[in-house]
């Protein structure tokens, strides 16, 4: 097992300071220093990054940062801009930033500046989207193009589809949609109101042999032909988004329709490469341009900001803090903000994927927590759902609020509902109520004697739950840009702070693998050795299907 975090001096430094914090209360640390929240709450332009509602002091702070220091956060910054390969497992760089560089400066892997290739299939992802945005690029029988279909999953599915979503009020004349999932409910569901001459489908997939992407594009490609009875179709209806050009071949997808990216880009992190191609596609190419510019503005501060006034930084910090020293075991992402409803099924990929580890970087069992479960529902419809249990619950549940100032609709009584909601819900959380406010609210109502006794207890909030504030003027591609964008490196912090490396997932392959033995099985093949449970949920489908 690896010791060496929990012994460095700054660790336990932290360790016995937690004791300390938890006899603390928010309600009071706020009513004693009318400056905590200058203090704790830190500006990107127009962002407000507010910490002030977390359990944390100036000294968990300083320490905090002490453990950044000592885990070396300022050198791994530094090592994966220089495209160094930090994803030592698969031997890999770490590049997404070079996506959206736009300083001019060169970006190199073993010494080949990758910014010329970058730029390459940018201006092929613009002029493939305004050919099929204005209709100079037609469908096989002359048709203009109106839905585009993207097939893939994980960080094929999870970034495109969360940015479309976000950036809906920028979004036509096309129309996206999205199929991940190999349940061919997913995909008969999408095609069922589609028009196959006026269709465009993306296969998206980094690897090119993921069994649900190949599985769906398969059908779509029969689909397709089984409606326009030409193999040259093909041509005009399906573009590949990959790393693997021979892969894509072999599929049938000429590679003059394929849109490149590179193994130095993570899936998880990709949706900046062509990866990104619904975006550009649903909302013209300026705006993701505009959306690598955002995520561009927060590398920057990024790489040159000193840690204590580094968003990202302080937003793993903080993370860490929970996770490490006060015993949360989730993280929970609450944005007040419709459009940003597919943000935590992003994050989960995001974070968890990244790391959800047990083994440090040499390969030793670690010694302390990594990643929380993240998990997540845009308010204001949580509230009416589990925000019972943030309140009165009996687990520490640290959660991010994110809120636009501005709405982008046309009701504005609805926004500032919606505004009301979130920073009360914050403050709430943060305040709790005391058993004599319990009882004087109870009084006030016309309570006395025993039914107020016995009301009283469920009435109490214990406060002191804690919380991130993040609010942005409004949400438009180079917010959202920023948004990611922090969140990235946050997860990047986090993963070097816990010794893990961020950017590989072996933990997907072996379900994978007993997949691929279990599928001839199915298919009437002898039955493998399995567990009683998988044998006898086997045989059960069996006789279910009459098989
Ligand atoms: O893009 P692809 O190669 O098809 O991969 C799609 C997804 O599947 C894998 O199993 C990984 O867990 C994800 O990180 C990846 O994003």
């Amino acid at each position: 097992m690896s010791e060496t975090r929990l012994g460095w001096p700054e660790w336990q430094a932290l360790e016995a300071h937690a004791r300390a914090v938890r006899q603390l209360h928010l309600r009071r640390l706020f009513e004693e220093d009318p400056g905590r929240f200058e203090r704790l709450s830190f500006r990107f332009d127009d962002l407000l990054l507010d910490l002030s509602k977390n359990l944390v002091t100036d000294e968990t702070l300083r320490l905090l940062l002490r453990l950044a220091e000592r885990a070396d956060v300022p050198g791994w910054i530094a090592r994966m801009f220089a495209g160094e390969r930090i994803n030592h497992t698969e031997g890999r760089a770490v590049l997404h930033v070079a996506l959206r560089n736009r300083s001019g400066r060169p970006i190199r892997v073993d010494g080949e500046d990758v910014m010329p290739r970058v730029e390459a299939v940018l201006a092929r992802m613009r002029a493939f989207s305004e050919a099929v945005r204005t209709g100079a690029w037609r469908g096989h029988t002359g048709r203009r193009i109106t839905d585009v279909v993207n097939l893939g999953i994980g960080g094929s599915d999870l970034g495109p589809r969360m940015v479309c979503r976000a950036l809906r009020p920028w979004g036509g004349p096309l129309r996206v949609h999205f199929v991940a999932n190999v349940d061919g409910a997913d995909l008969a569901d999408t095609l069922a109101g589609l028009d196959p001459e006026r269709t465009l489908f993306i296969v998206a997939s980094k690897s090119f042999t993921t069994q649900e992407t190949l599985t769906n594009a398969r059908s779509a490609r029969a689909w397709l032909l089984e409606r326009l009875a030409d193999e040259a179709a093909v041509a005009r209806h399906f573009v590949a988004v990959s790393t693997h050009r021979e892969a894509v071949a072999a599929f049938g997808i000429d590679p003059a329709n394929m849109f490149e990216f590179w193994d130095w880009v993570g899936g998880r992190f990709s949706l900046w490469s062509a990866i990104g191609l619904p975006i550009a596609l649903y909302v013209g190419m300026d705006r993701f341009e505009a959306l690598l510019a955002g995520a561009h503005e927060m590398d920057e501060h990024f790489r040159t900001a000193p840690l204590g006034a580094n968003l990202p930084v302080l937003l793993a910090l903080v993370g860490v803090w929970y996770v490490d020293f006060l015993g949360a075991e989730t993280q929970a992402v609450l944005p007040y903000d419709q459009r940003l409803e597919r943000l935590p099924a992003y994050l989960q990929q995001a974070e968890m994927e990244s790391n959800g580890k047990s083994v440090d970087r040499a390969g030793r069992r670690v010694g302390w927590h990594t990643c929380p479960v993240v998990w997540g529902e845009p308010g204001t419809n949580g509230q009416h759902a589990f925000f019972q249990l943030l309140h009165q619950g009996t687990r520490l549940v640290p959660c991010d609020f994110l809120l636009a100032a501005e709405g982008g609709d046309p009701y504005p009584e609805h926004h500032r509902i919606l505004v009301a909601n979130a920073l009360a819900q914050a403050e709430a959380l943060m305040r709790g109520r005391t058993e004599a406010e319990a009882r004087a609210e109870l009084e006030a109502a016309g309570l006395s004697g025993e039914a107020l006794e016995r009301l009283l207890p469920h009435k109490v909030f214990p406060g002191n739950r804690p919380s991130t504030f993040i609010l942005y003027r409004r949400l438009d591609p180079r917010t959202l840009g920023r948004l990611i964008a922090l969140y990235e490196h946050k997860i990047f912090v986090q993963g070097v702070i816990w010794d893990v490396n961020a950017f590989d997932q072996w933990g997907v392959e072996l379900g994978k693998q007993l997949a691929s033995a279990i599928l001839p099985e199915l298919e009437g093949g002898a039955t493998g050795a399995h567990d009683a449970s998988t044998v006898g949920l086997m045989q059960h489908w069996r006789n279910l299907v009459g098989g």
